[in-house]
Order: C-alpha cells, then structure tokens, then sequence
C-alpha cells in the first residue's frame, strides 16, 4: 500500500506552531528552547518569536534518509540545556517515537513539544497541536514544491 500524504503548507505550518505557542506559554516561563535539527528548526524559531525567547540550544538526531528509516545517530548533544529542567524540546514532528525517546534520554527534565504527532509517538510527547495517522506520510513544505497536475478527465483517460 502507497503511504497517503498530508501536505503542509507555509501558511499552515506558521499557524500551527503558532498554535503551539499559545499552548507553551500557559506553562512556562522557559529557560531556553532545544530545537532538533533539522526538521525542528523552523518551528522552534517560529514559537521562539512568540514566547520572545532568545536562547535556542539545538540537538541533531539523524534517524531518516527521505521515508527510509535507520537507527538514529546523534551528531550534536544539547550542552547548554543541562539535564532540561526549565527548557522546551521542539520538533516537527513524532512518528515512531525513536528519535524523541533519544532525546528524552539525553534531556530528562524537558518539557517536550512538536507541532504533528503520529499515535506510536505520541506517549513521548507532553504537548502537540494535530495528530495524523500512523499510515500517513507528513509533507513538510521545504520537502516539496509546487508542480502541474493534470485534469482529472485526462488523468482518467490515461487509466
Ligand atoms: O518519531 P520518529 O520515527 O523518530 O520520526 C520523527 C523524526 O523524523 C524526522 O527527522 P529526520 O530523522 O528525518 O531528520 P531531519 O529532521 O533532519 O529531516 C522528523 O523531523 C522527526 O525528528
Ligand atoms: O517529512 C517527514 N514526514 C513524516 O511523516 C515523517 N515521519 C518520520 N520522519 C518524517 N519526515
Ligand atoms: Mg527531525
């Protein structure tokens, strides 16, 4: 069976992280926000805007190369935030979990968010905004770009 897609768009992505921060700031204050790269980048910026946090730590977690997924290597550890107490972890997203129980591991004391969170993943996460299904495939907007599609009497001609 061919993964279905959930196609994300700019607009929808800054709206949705903006959701996120409503939801953080009634938890916080936040010493600083851990983003993991790199998926986790744009939101963290995007949710650091509006909590009016200056203090961004990153952790790199390599788990996937496009769909494949592989075991995950960590290729930056998070120095500054310390065991995670007062910080926010952020990501795009939480599918099977491995890459936020790593991370959990390294920052025990964080309060872990991400904007999209699939059912597997979804214990490890303290706070999301919307949930998918585990069959479908998230397109990020970076991931994607706008293209020609035919008209569906042509499309079905072709069938
Ligand atoms: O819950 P999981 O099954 O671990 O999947 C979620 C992770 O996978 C993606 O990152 P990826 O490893 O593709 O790296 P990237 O963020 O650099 O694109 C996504 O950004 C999450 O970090
Ligand atoms: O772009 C992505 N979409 C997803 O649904 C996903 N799951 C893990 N890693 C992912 N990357
Ligand atoms: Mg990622």
């Amino acid at each position: 069976m061919p993964p279905r897609y959930y196609t994300v768009s700019w607009d929808q992505l800054h709206r949705d992280s903006k959701a996120l921060a409503w939801r953080l700031i009634e938890r916080g204050p936040w010493t600083g926000i851990v983003a993991i790269t790199r998926g986790g980048l744009i939101p963290a910026a995007i949710v650091a805007r509006e909590l009016d946090c200056r203090l961004i730590e990153s952790v790199s977690i390599v788990t996937y190369d496009e769909e494949k997924r592989g075991e995950p290597v960590v290729a930056k550890h998070p120095l500054a935030a310390g065991d995670g107490a007062g910080w926010l972890v952020l990501d795009d997203l939480v599918d099977t979990g491995t890459t936020a129980k790593v991370v959990r591991a390294m920052l025990p004391k964080a309060h872990f968010a991400t904007v999209y969170a699939k059912p597997a993943g979804k214990p490890l996460v303290d706070t999301f905004i919307t949930e998918v299904s585990q069959d479908t495939w998230i397109l990020f907007p970076w991931d994607t770009e706008a293209q020609f599609i035919a008209p569906i009497a042509k499309s079905m001609i072709q069938k």
